[in-house]
């Protein structure tokens, strides 16, 4: 692990206190999940030579930032179920669970008793274990062949792993359930969801497919928890066809328009007739905003702007190289350049990032507070491209009440989403700007067209942000507005967007509902 250590991290004034390091909260929680996938992104765009995950683990353990060190029985604090991690390191970080095998385990201090006992496991969602109800779980124990591919098959003893279990049996105590999810899209790995608190009820022996003895433990849900592993099943099945989405009113919003259908939902009222009529359209309209002529447009042979040895001019207007890594956005900033309609490259240029179909299924769906809203069926990745904000560019507001703005003279919540320097071995001086750019002056209207991003409600506490992107088209620049996945977020969670608020104070009575409502948007 120490040749991959990055060494160069002089000084770093990003530390967590001890205090912290120790217990954690829900602001912490995201901020740490955020620095390591900004760090993660920003290696993987500069080709770290060592791997990007396994650097950005070393790096944080190096310098402490991590929280929920403390080992403890059932929830932890900052973390909610449902909650998912694309990388396994990432649990270890915020405190969900953090050994490097299926177990985690714990010595409980004064009890007089040495035997440790499980505090939490991760299904792998394949070998021998039974996933399919999403109110249990039957658990393979370790050893024989099951779990390590010993050459030599054996029976399974009740030893190693097999004992936190058979402890945590005995003592009824809580056990938290993380499930591993095959995901289509992503064939290098897994996503892990954290399903909440088990208990495990039974433990029998069983001739595993080896002939040879396996332990099963029983763990079962406990009641009053948010639906977590359930949503991704129903979710499954709805795209299987196996079950029809309840609720469903209107199958393809996109009337064909989008490749993939973009569902309408109403599961709280009796409103069948969904959203009030608007033409559905995929990009922004007129979207020309600077009439200079570009004069060094790419020449790349198709497929070479995402190389990193290239000279795409394109890419190369932005800072750090190719904005765009595994389809994620790597730094925000006051402009994201794309290669534009007379470039040389093609349609799948890995620098057309938001010029690209749907990569998600969506459904509009209506709101308990803030009428119709949007939601993924699908996972979506921290950085991950949601949609553009489609629509009429237009030049001033009208008399007329409109709902579907996009302004962005509007004063915005700031955030901080980008990586730190010091935290991928860079001069603390390469900060990249999360400013937009200044004199950007960009109004568009989605009454009467537009696409999903005009269901995308307001939020104080937003999981997607906004950012301006320039691309030529036939010798203009055009400017777009994309939308990005602050965080991981999971299946069917609503996706919002800080709308900001008219210099001095918002006009409109927010219902967000999130514990740092300001109460007031638009
Ligand atoms: C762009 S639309 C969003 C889609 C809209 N909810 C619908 O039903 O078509 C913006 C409008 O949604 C409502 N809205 C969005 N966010 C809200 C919030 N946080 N609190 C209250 N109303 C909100 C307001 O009526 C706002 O003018």
């Amino acid at each position: 692990m120490s040749g991959r250590r990055n060494e160069s991290i002089p000084y770093f004034l990003g530390g967590i206190s001890e205090k912290d390091q120790e217990t954690g909260n829900h602001a912490l929680v995201t901020s740490l999940m955020t620095r390591f996938d900004a760090t993660r992104r920003r290696l993987s765009q500069s080709g770290n030579v060592h791997g990007e995950v396994a650097t950005a683990i070393s790096n944080f353990k190096r310098l402490k930032l991590c929280t929920n060190t403390r080992k403890r029985f059932g929830s932890v604090p900052g973390v909610d179920v449902g909650d998912i991690f694309f990388i396994w390191g990432e649990m270890g970080l915020v405190g969900l669970h953090s050994a490097p095998v299926g177990v985690e385990l714990i010595g409980v201090e004064g009890s007089g008793e040495n035997t440790p006992i499980a505090v939490s496991v991760v299904s792998s969602g394949e070998n021998a274990d039974k996933t399919d109800d999403p109110d249990s779980l039957i658990f393979t124990g370790f050893g024989g062949t099951t779990k390590f591919h010993d050459h030599q098959p054996s029976d399974q003893k009740l030893e190693g792993l097999n004992i936190p279990l058979e402890a945590a049996l005995r003592k009824r105590s809580a056990v938290r359930v993380i499930r591993g999810m095959k995901v289509e899209k992503r064939t290098n790995g897994k996503i892990y969801v954290y399903d909440g608190i088990y208990i495990i009820t039974s433990m029998w022996e069983e001739k595993g497919q080896n002939g040879f003895k396996v332990f099963k433990f029983k763990l079962v849900r406990q009641p009053h928890q948010k639906h977590a592993f359930g949503i991704w099943k129903s979710v499954q099945q709805w795209k299987n066809g196996l079950t029809t989405r309840p609720g469903l009113i209107l199958e393809d919003l996109s009337n064909g328009a989008e490749n993939l259908k973009v569902s309408v939902v109403n599961e709280v009222d009796e409103e069948k007739n969904g959203p009030a009529l608007f033409t559905y359209v995929t990009s922004l309209k007129h979207a020309v905003i600077n009439i200079q002529p570009l004069v060094d447009r790419c020449t790349c042979p198709q497929g070479s702007c995402a190389s990193r040895s290239g000279n795409c001019a394109c890419v190369q207007r932005n800072v750090g190289g190719l904005p765009c890594v595994e389809n994620a956005l790597v730094t925000r900033g006051p402009m994201v350049f794309e290669c534009g309609g007379s470039c040389a490259c093609s349609d799948k240029c890995k620098n057309k990032m938001i010029q690209t179909e749907l990569n998600f299924s969506f459904e509009v769906f209506k709101t308990m507070h803030c009428g119709w809203g949007l939601r993924s069926w699908d996972p979506i990745r921290a950085g991950s491209f949601i949609c553009e904000f489609a629509g009429d560019k237009i030049i001033e507001k009208g008399e007329e009440e409109d709902d579907y703005i996009f302004d962005t003279s509007m004063v915005y919540n700031s955030f901080k989403w980008n990586y730190e320097p010091e935290l991928v071995g860079e001069d603390a001086s390469n900060k990249v700007s999360e400013a937009i750019r200044v004199n950007l002056s960009l109004l568009i209207s989605a009454k009467k067209s537009g696409n999903v991003a005009r269901f995308m409600n307001h939020s104080c506490s937003p999981n997607v942000f906004w950012q301006p992107i320039a691309r030529e088209q036939n010798g203009l620049w055009c400017i777009y507005i994309g939308f990005f996945a602050m965080k991981h977020i999971p299946p069917l969670t609503e996706l919002t967007y800080d709308y900001g608020a008219s210099p001095g104070v918002g006009k409109k009575i927010c219902l967000c509902r999130s514990k740092t409502c300001c109460g007031l948007f638009g």
